[in-house]
């Protein structure tokens, strides 16, 4: 049975269709990462999960619960860190927290909760109102580790967040997942996902435009690489050899970097890379290629003129 089960679901805003018959299956168990660039729809998705708005057409099930009539007890069993959570600046971190377990009926105890998620006693027991944006989103995921969730919704989870909050926000991931939790991880930064997710799907303008594992979307993909290209001098029209090359067929982004141009495509397309810069009264002084990272992999996917259904085929 699917922890979440998303039918042909539309949602518009007035004219603005924020879902386009977006389909989605998360089993029992899984970490699913969703990506997608700012503004394709995922915390739309996530809302409707909890029923916070309601799709224009289709169906929304989780723990094969309807997300409308069933939505408290849905609630109750869910875990949730959404984005850019508020918290209430007169009450201290372990309020908060103890609100949370109060709220859910749970018997967790607050001190190691907030152990858990790496914040100190001294920092729990301060008001919230005086939080960094890292030591808000360790509190957040506090609240919603309570009661032992059967799913956890982390809505962008590594906001505001330093390398070793991120690192240890994702063993708590896994640890959840070890106990039976399904993870739905939303995130516009695929590094972030790669690591813990056993499949991902990369929404694009509202439409799932891809779902696999991460090995499979790497395989899916033709040989892409990545190719540094140093030049003498920054050409005069420099707008323009960029936008020229960013043209090529193949060529999925291209950055400047000083007097580099960073540009991800596929193989086949590198010879013409080193001819058109050239054309703009340049010499390549030297250029480099490496395997394609995933993170180029996510823009040759979210930001191709075809919204990426070239790259999928
Ligand atoms: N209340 C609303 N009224 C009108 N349009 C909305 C509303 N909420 C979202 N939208 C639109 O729906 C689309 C999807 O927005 P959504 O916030 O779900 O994207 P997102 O993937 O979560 O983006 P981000 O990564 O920036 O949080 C956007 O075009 C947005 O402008």
């Amino acid at each position: 049975m699917p922890s979440i089960d998303i039918s042909n679901v539309t949602k518009r805003y007035g004219t603005e269709t924020a879902l386009d018959g977006l389909s989605l299956s998360v089993e029992r168990g899984e970490i699913y990462g969703f990506l997608g660039p700012n503004g394709a729809g995922k915390s739309t998705t996530i809302n409707l999960l909890l029923d916070f708005i309601r799709p224009t057409t289709g169906e929304v099930r989780v723990f094969d619960l309807d997300a409308q009539a069933d939505s408290l007890e849905i609630r109750q069993r869910t875990g949730i860190l959404p984005e850019g959570a508020e918290l209430y600046e007169r009450l201290t971190g372990r309020q908060h927290v103890e609100f949370a377990i109060e709220s859910k009926g749970a018997d967790d105890d607050p001190d190691e909760l907030i152990e858990r998620v790496g914040l100190s006693p001294d920092a729990a027991a301060k008001k919230a109102g005086g939080y960094s944006k890292g030591m808000a989103q360790r509190l957040t995921f506090a609240t919603a580790l309570v009661g032992e969730p059967d799913l956890l919704i982390l809505d962008e989870p590594s906001t505001g967040l330093d390398p070793n909050g991120a690192r240890r926000m994702r063993e708590i991931i896994r640890e959840e997942n070890e106990r039976g939790a399904t993870v739905f991880f939303s995130s516009h930064v695929l590094g972030q996902v790669e690591a813990v997710c056993d499949r991902v799907g990369i929404l694009r303008d509202g439409d799932l435009i891809t779902e696999d594992t991460v090995e499979g979307l790497r395989d899916s993909m033709p040989d892409q690489t990545r190719l540094r290209v140093t030049l003498d001098r920054i050409p005069d029209d420099s707008d323009a050899a960029l936008a020229a090359v960013e043209a090529i067929d193949g060529v999925s982004s291209v950055t400047p970097e000083g007097r580099s141009l960073v540009v991800a495509c596929e193989d086949r397309a590198k010879t013409e890379v080193l001819h058109v810069v050239e054309e703009y009264g340049v010499t390549v002084e030297d250029f480099e290629t490496d395997e394609s990272s995933l993170e180029d992999l996510f823009v040759a996917y979210t930001t191709g003129a075809d919204g990426g259904r070239e790259v999928v085929r």
